[in-house]
């Protein structure tokens, strides 16, 4: 007999929202083990859509702003114990002030400020490729 399969990771995009040398950062207000550490706005890609369509949707119903999406930001992350697949791309602003619709707060990080706030264990490795490609 063989051994069940097991599921393939789960492709989550999170956009890196740059403004100047800032970038956005959003604290998730749930589920309760995830409320209050920090992450990239984004989500899981749908079957349909391509990675950036998934970006502009989830930035459109996360903080009511229209983005245009950029360049990656490091490599893929595996995240949530292996079940996700976290890629993180810049983007930049088209329409709108981002508001927390969903998330918890927003902030405006310089580079300098990266390390002030919790991020999501899985996102280290991005938050270092951040930092270094926001001093370039
Ligand atoms: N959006 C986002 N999710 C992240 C990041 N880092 C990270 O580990 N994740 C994890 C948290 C979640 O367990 C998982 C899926 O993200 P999500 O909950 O935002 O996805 P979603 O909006 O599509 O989810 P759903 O509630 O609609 O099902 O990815 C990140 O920077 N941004």
């Amino acid at each position: 007999m063989n051994e069940p399969r097991p599921e393939p990771p789960q492709v989550v995009v999170g956009a890196a929202i740059r403004a100047g040398h800032r970038v956005l950062a959003a604290a998730r207000a749930y589920p309760p083990e995830l409320a209050g550490l920090w992450e990239f706005p984004g989500g899981k890609v749908e079957p349909d859509e391509t990675e950036a369509e998934a970006l502009i949707r989830e930035c459109r119903e996360e903080l009511g702003v229209t983005i245009a999406v950029g360049e990656r930001v490091g490599g893929d992350l595996s995240t949530g114990g292996g079940r996700y697949l976290l890629r993180v791309y810049f983007a930049d602003l088209t329409e709108g002030e981002p508001h927390a619709k969903e998330h918890a707060e927003l902030r405006w990080l310089a580079p300098a400020e990266l390390d002030s706030v919790p991020w999501l264990p899985g996102n280290r490795p991005a938050v270092e490729a951040l930092r270094e490609l926001l001093r370039a």
